[in-house]
């Protein structure tokens, strides 16, 4: 069992736990109102379905890291585009003792060699084109040279030559459309032929940190407290694929929100606090006020159930992170990151599942999201310092594991949320 103090914390704002057995299906939660509240996953598809793909653009390889190819990536040339040697050495024709040419040698890069015929021989580095008539290469550790003459043992016919089109031809699919540019598919897309790619842009992303309550340097002094939310929320956006264009601090000022919601230039909007009800929480009238459409009010997960998802008017969504920071971060993966990949046409992340070390106690009806770490990739350790407002745990954690409602025993295997890092 995790301790009853980071227990009680990790449920200070649900009913009390109780030995509850855990449904077969995850049943609905129950808003402040008595309303019933998505369940998890739900949440999360209708975070997924709330957005269409960005429409593709073209940029340079060098500018296209970790954006979603549009198009399958297809070879614009073999590769390789011609027979190559694989080994510096001595290109042969024949079978040997060999006549050198006299020619210096076919170095990489060299436009088309003289061509040999059989008993002939010419030095060639790797990469070089092969000579046409050459039927092998000889290693150069593998061959002497006297007095004009090439020895060694005879190669089969076509060793150490890469002959062209061996990887790929023109037209074949390298990578399908959808595919995350990595630093090697980069590589490959030069290799076979791109300047530019046509890529899904990363959805670009506007921060906006609510609360007077916060402070942004120094220590927390007069009942106020170091903005937690800013510093972390952009570099989780950006992990998730976003391009945070701003991280801009609002103060509990319905008319800065009303104008920084209402003149955003970005795909999409992340605000952090104001999602409950409390005396300064203007979120929800200010996007009533701006006639959004509330997708998602409320989801049965703990921490973070009053996180929201809204649909502007223009068709941009916003996203409510709970102030709360571990209900924070967990909204950034219930409904940030699923929507995240609709808007870059992404593929949702493979799920990872591990075993429980320990047993975690359940809310009744609503899913609970615990950061773990993972000591052996099949192992989940529940941490200590789980507490909605406490960032502690999460810190030291490499996931979130998916309780279901009413729990989960030592040795369960559980779904995991791995944690995106930059
Ligand atoms: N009567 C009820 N009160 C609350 C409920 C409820 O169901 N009924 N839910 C609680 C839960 S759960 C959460 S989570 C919070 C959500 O609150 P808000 O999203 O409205 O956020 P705030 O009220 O602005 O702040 C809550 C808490 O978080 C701290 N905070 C806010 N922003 C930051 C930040 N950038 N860095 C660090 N800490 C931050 C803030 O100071 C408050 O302590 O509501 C509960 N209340
Ligand atoms: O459950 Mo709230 O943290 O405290 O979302």
């Amino acid at each position: 069992m995790i301790d009853d103090f980071d227990d009680a914390l990790a449920l200070a704002n649900g009913p009390a736990p109780a030995a509850v057995a855990a449904p077969a299906e995850p049943a609905p939660g129950r808003g402040a109102a008595g309303r019933e509240l998505p369940g998890w996953e739900t949440a999360r598809a209708i975070a997924h379905r709330a957005a269409r793909p960005l429409p593709p653009r073209r940029l340079p390889i060098d500018l296209a890291l970790g954006h979603t190819l549009a198009a399958p990536l297809t070879a614009l040339t073999d590769l390789p585009a011609f027979d190559t040697s694989a080994m510096d050495g001595w290109a042969v024709a024949g079978p040997g003792p060999w006549r050198l040419t006299g020619a210096a040698g076919v170095l990489a890069g060299a436009p088309r060699a003289e061509p040999l015929t059989d008993g002939q021989a010419v030095p060639i580095a790797t990469g070089a084109r092969i000579p046409s008539g050459a039927t092998a290469v000889l290693r150069s550790e593998h061959g002497t040279v006297a007095r004009g003459q090439l020895s060694g043992p005879n190669p089969e016919p076509g060793a150490d030559v890469r002959p062209r089109g061996q990887e790929c031809r023109t037209g074949t699919e390298l990578l399908p459309a959808r595919t995350t540019l990595t630093p090697a598919a980069l590589g490959l897309a030069a290799a076979a032929g791109y300047d530019q790619l046509a890529v899904r842009p990363r959805p670009r992303a506007e921060v906006l940190v609510l609360g007077d309550e916060l402070l942004f340097r120094g220590l927390p002094h007069d009942g106020r407290i170091r903005d937690a939310l800013g510093p972390m929320t952009g570099p989780w956006l950006t992990a998730l694929g976003a391009h945070t264009l701003v991280t801009r601090r609002l103060g509990d000022d319905a008319e800065a929100l009303h104008e920084a919601i209402s003149t955003s230039r970005a795909d999409v909007i992340v605000t952090t606090g104001s999602t409950a009800a409390g005396p300064v929480d203007h979120l929800r009238a200010v996007l009533r006020r701006l006639d959004a459409q509330l997708l998602v009010s409320g989801v049965a997960v703990r921490p973070g159930h009053p996180m929201l998802l809204a649909e502007l008017p223009g068709g941009v969504p916003l996203v409510g992170l709970p102030g709360n920071p571990l209900a924070a971060v967990s909204a950034l993966l219930t409904l940030a990151a699923p929507l995240l990949c609709a808007l870059a046409d992404r593929p949702a992340p493979e799920e990872a599942w591990a075993e429980l070390t320990d047993a975690v106690r359940g809310h009744p009806t609503d899913t609970r999201l615990v950061p773990v770490r993972r000591p052996a990739p099949e192992e989940a350790r529940p941490l200590s310092y789980a507490g909605p407002a406490m960032l502690r745990g999460i810190a030291a954690a490499s996931a979130l594991a998916v309780i279901p409602p009413g729990g989960a025993e030592a040795h369960t295997r559980v779904r995991l949320l791995d944690l995106p890092h930059a």
